[in-house]
C-alpha cells in the first residue's frame, strides 16, 4: 500500500502543486490520478519514487517512510511507464527493455531472454527485438514502455499518461491489454491521466485533482459518478455522466423485448401484426440477420425477399454492461440493440426508453 500523509509541495518559486493531500492506493489495484492541468497529478506520482520531494507530509510504501531509501535502491522496485514511452533511441528493444536486469548485474543472455518473454506479454512480436524505438509504431512504443517497466518485476508501476500519445483506437487496445495484464500480476499501480474516460475504465479508485494541488474527491469509478463531491467534480466528469453509468449497469438487468423477433421465412403480415416499425429477422438458429422496415411493406410474401437494413453491433446480454446496448442502438438502423447469448443466439431487443429507465433505476439506487 502506498500511503500520501497530509502532502505537500510547495517549488521553490512559489508553486503550490500539491496542498495537503491525504490518500491510500490499495496494494494489487490501480489508483488512478485525474483532473484539471497543472493540478499536481504528476508531482503527487513523482513523491513515490522519491523525483520530487514534498515540502511536508509523508509518503509511505506498507509503511515506511520513502525517505528513509537511498532513491536507487527505492526505483528498482517501482517502475515508470511516462508518455511517448522515453526509450533510449539507440538501443535495440530487447536492450531497452532489459535496461534494469542488466543494472542489475543479470547476464546479456538471460536478460535478453527474459525480454522477449516480456515483449510476447504485452503482445508484441519477439521478432522487433533488435530493431530500434524509431522503427516501432506509437502503440508498439508505448508496449516497450510497459515491457521495460515490468522487467525487474516491481510490486510498484507509476504510470504518467502512458498510453496518452496514440490514437483512440491503438489507446483502447492498450487499456484492454494492460487491465488483462494486470488481472494476472495484480500491481499496485498509480495511473495518471487528464481523460475521465480513460479513469473510469481503468481506476479501481480515482482520486480528481484541481488546480493548486487539492484532492478534491477519492473514490470508485461508480460512486463518483454518481455522488461527484461538489460542482468542480460534476463539472469534470461531464454532462454525460448518465450515460457514463450505464457502465455499471450490467445488461442483464435491461428488460428485453422479443416480440419484433421474428424468423426470416415470416410474412409481412406477421411483421405488421407485431406493431413495430422495424423487425428484426433471424435464421433457423435465431441468430440475427439485418432489420426489415414494415411501414411500406405492400406486398404480402415472405420477408426474406423484402430490402433488408444491415444488422449493426450487438451486445452480450450476459457479458456486457447496458453501456454497450446503448452504443448498439445508437448504431443500429433500427434505433433498437439487438441483444445475444454466448452463442449469438438473439435473446431480445432493447430501445433507448429501457436503456432510459436503466439510467433512471440506477440513479435511484
Ligand atoms: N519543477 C517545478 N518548478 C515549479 N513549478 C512546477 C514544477 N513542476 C511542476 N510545477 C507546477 O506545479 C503544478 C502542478 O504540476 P503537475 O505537473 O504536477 O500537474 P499535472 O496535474 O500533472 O498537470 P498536467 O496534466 O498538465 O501534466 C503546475 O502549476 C506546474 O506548473
Amino acid at each position: 500500500m502506498i500511503t500520501f500523509e497530509g502532502v505537500s509541495k510547495r517549488f521553490p518559486d512559489g508553486t503550490v502543486a500539491l496542498d495537503d493531500v491525504s490518500l491510500e492506493c490499495a496494494t494489487g489495484e490501480i489508483t488512478v490520478f485525474v483532473g484539471t492541468s497543472g493540478g499536481g497529478k504528476t508531482t503527487a506520482l513523482r513523491t513515490v519514487n522519491r523525483m520530487v520531494e514534498p515540502t511536508s507530509g509523508r509518503v509511505l510504501i506498507d509503511g515506511a517512510d520513502v525517505r528513509d531509501r537511498p532513491p536507487a535502491e527505492l526505483r528498482r522496485g517501482i517502475g515508470y511507464v511516462i508518455q511517448q514511452a522515453g526509450l533510449f533511441p539507440h538501443r535495440t528493444i530487447a536492450d531497452n527493455i532489459a535496461t534494469v536486469p542488466y543494472l542489475l548485474g543479470e547476464g546479456k543472455k538471460r536478460a535478453r531472454a527474459r525480454a522477449r518473454e516480456l515483449m510476447e506479454r504485452v503482445g508484441l512480436d519477439p521478432a522487433l527485438a533488435g530493431r530500434y524505438p524509431a522503427q516501432l509504431s506509437g502503440g508498439q512504443q508505448q508496449r516497450v514502455g510497459v515491457a521495460r517497466a515490468l522487467a525487474a518485476d516491481p510490486p510498484i508501476m507509476l504510470m504518467d499518461e502512458p498510453f496518452s500519445a496514440v490514437d483512440p483506437v491503438v489507446r483502447g487496445e492498450l487499456q484492454a491489454e494492460f487491465l488483462r495484464l494486470q488481472a494476472e500480476l495484480h500491481k499496485t499501480i498509480v495511473f495518471v491521466t487528464h481523460d475521465i474516460d480513460e479513469a473510469i475504465k481503468m481506476g479501481d479508485r480515482i482520486a480528481v485533482f484541481r488546480t493548486g494541488g487539492k484532492l478534491v474527491q477519492f473514490d470508485t469509478p461508480k460512486n463518483l459518478l454518481a455522488a461527484p463531491a461538489d460542482d468542480f467534480v460534476a463539472d469534470f466528469i461531464g454532462y454525460d455522466r448518465g450515460i457514463r453509468r450505464l457502465s455499471f449497469v450490467p445488461a442483464a438487468e435491461l428488460e428485453l423485448d422479443d416480440r419484433a423477433v421474428l424468423p426470416e421465412n415470416a410474412s409481412v403480415a406477421e411483421a405488421r401484426a407485431t406493431g413495430a416499425d422495424w423487425v428484426l429477422l433471424t435464421d433457423s438458429g435465431r441468430r440475427p440477420l439485418g432489420w426489415v422496415a414494415v411501414s411500406g411493406l405492400a406486398t404480402d410474401r415472405s420477408l426474406q425477399h423484402m430490402p433488408r437494413a444491415p444488422l449493426g453491433h450487438t451486445f452480450n446480454v450476459r457479458a456486457d454492461s447496458a453501456r454497450a446496448a446503448l452504443d448498439a442502438a445508437v448504431l443500429s438502423p433500427s434505433g433498437l440493440a439487438v441483444g445475444v447469448d454466448d452463442d449469438g443466439v438473439v435473446v431480445g431487443v432493447a430501445s433507448p426508453l429501457d436503456l432510459t429507465n436503466a439510467i433512471g433505476r440506477e440513479s435511484a439506487r
